[in-house]
């Protein structure tokens, strides 16, 4: 991305490509087998699964002897390497790794692919939509989630998916910035099947600070509805600055990385950390392309306190009956977040993985008021622009 700032240490990138690399090729290796085992002629009827087929890894009602000559394997490897993960925390991992080093994003992609596959195939009898066959047919998404990073956007996508009409792709295709010259055909080969009436959506929240996303989108469709979760952009800032922190534990204190000069006082719009919550900005860009009754803001704060709240204006955007209701969530008191009682194709209950929700730093105060006083003018242009109160600067 333009404000990147780059953290130059060739020993311990060198050691965390290594390291990605061998992690990637360990996955798709996994995958593979798995893909294989999961294909044999006398595998698990897909009804007997209780969940989506990497939850499923652990599924003890596996019976017959295929099933469990399988389950041994499986035990295998949980039991040596915590690999097999949940999937939409194996997802977030990946995303990460892919973020700081795109060059391996032909190997993501591979493992990521055979992940939706495996979970449309899961998935797929048991929310009743398609059958186990995959009837459909797969389209270009009718709606986007386009941003934030760190809004809250892998939640709202997780939970958007419980409705029985949207489809989506669980991985960030990330078409309209990185993959935009593998065309539309490419693109639309990521999407699940859907059938008449049913919405394909995808997320990718680096669309929103991308120059061309705008101008590319409106290409594709004209018609595309947008929808963006926002999040006290100081937060926002603090929680973007832990996840590098979580992968590079030497980067210099948020703090020191907020300045251009601490005794002057001048903070570093070029920090792409403290450049993505200048929200206002990078909203007149869309403007130029999609008139504001095509975009949905959503509050990442109330998405946590109010869930249900937020996923019924969301449903209403895009032209939905209200399924999603409070009776699909919980607050577990452990992760402190709202959780699914039911994940899609799942019947257990569901929160986000290790990734999201993470311990922030504690920032020191100053610096904290500091940056609320420089996003001030621009959280007020955007409540202007939007005709919402986000209530980050009471
Ligand atoms: N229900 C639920 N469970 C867990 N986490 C939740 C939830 N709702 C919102 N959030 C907040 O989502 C933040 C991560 O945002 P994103 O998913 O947009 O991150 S990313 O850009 O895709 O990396 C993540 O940020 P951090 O708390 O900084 O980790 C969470 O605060």
């Amino acid at each position: 991305m333009a404000f990147s700032r780059v953290f130059s240490e060739p020993p311990s990138k060198s050691i965390f490509k290594t390291f990605a690399v061998m992690f990637l090729s360990l996955l798709a290796s996994l995958y593979f087998i798995h893909y294989l085992a999961d294909r044999c002629g006398t595998c698990i009827p897909t009804e007997k699964r209780q969940t989506g087929p990497v939850e499923g890894l652990y599924a003890p009602e596996i019976k017959d002897v295929v099933s469990l000559r399988r389950k041994s394997l499986l035990h295998k490897w949980t039991s040596t390497r915590p690999l097999v993960m949940r999937r939409d925390n194996l997802i977030s991992r990946l995303e990460e790794v892919d973020e700081e080093l795109p060059e391996l994003e032909g190997y993501k992609r591979t493992v990521l692919n055979s992940l939706d596959a495996d979970w449309e195939a899961g998935g797929s009898y048991v929310t009743g939509q398609l059958s186990s066959l995959g009837e459909g047919s797969k389209k270009l998404p009718q709606a986007i989630i386009i941003g934030v990073k760190k809004g809250g956007t892998r939640a709202l996508l997780e939970f958007l998916r419980v409705h029985p009409d949207i489809r989506a792709v669980g991985a960030e295709p990330h078409f309209f910035d990185r993959n935009y010259d593998n065309g539309l055909d490419w693109y639309r080969d990521l999407m699940p099947k859907t059938l008449e009436g049913q919405i394909t959506m995808e997320k990718t929240p680096s669309y929103f600070v991308t120059r061309e996303a705008p101008a590319r989108i409106y290409a594709m469709s004209r018609d595309t509805k947008l929808i963006v979760v926002v999040r006290d952009p100081v937060t926002r800032a603090i929680s973007d600055y832990t996840q590098t922190l979580s992968k590079k534990p030497d980067i210099p204190t948020f703090e020191s990385l907020t300045f251009k000069n601490r005794t002057t006082g001048l903070i570093d719009t070029s920090w792409s950390a403290i450049q993505i919550g200048i929200y206002a900005k990078h909203l007149d860009n869309w403007l130029q392309y999609f008139p504001m009754e095509q975009i949905l803001f959503v509050s990442g704060e109330r998405l946590i306190t109010d869930p249900a709240g937020e996923l019924g204006r969301v449903q209403d955007f895009l032209g939905l009956k209200r399924i999603i209701t409070d009776k699909h969530f919980y607050f577990n008191q452990t992760k402190g977040f709202p959780c699914l009682k039911k994940a899609e194709g799942s019947s257990k209950p569901h929160c986000l993985g290790k990734t999201k929700g993470r311990t922030h730093p504690n920032i020191d105060p100053e610096v904290v008021q500091r940056l609320r006083d420089f996003y001030r003018p621009f959280n007020m242009k955007f409540y202007q622009m939007t005709g919402r109160t986000f209530g980050w600067d009471d």
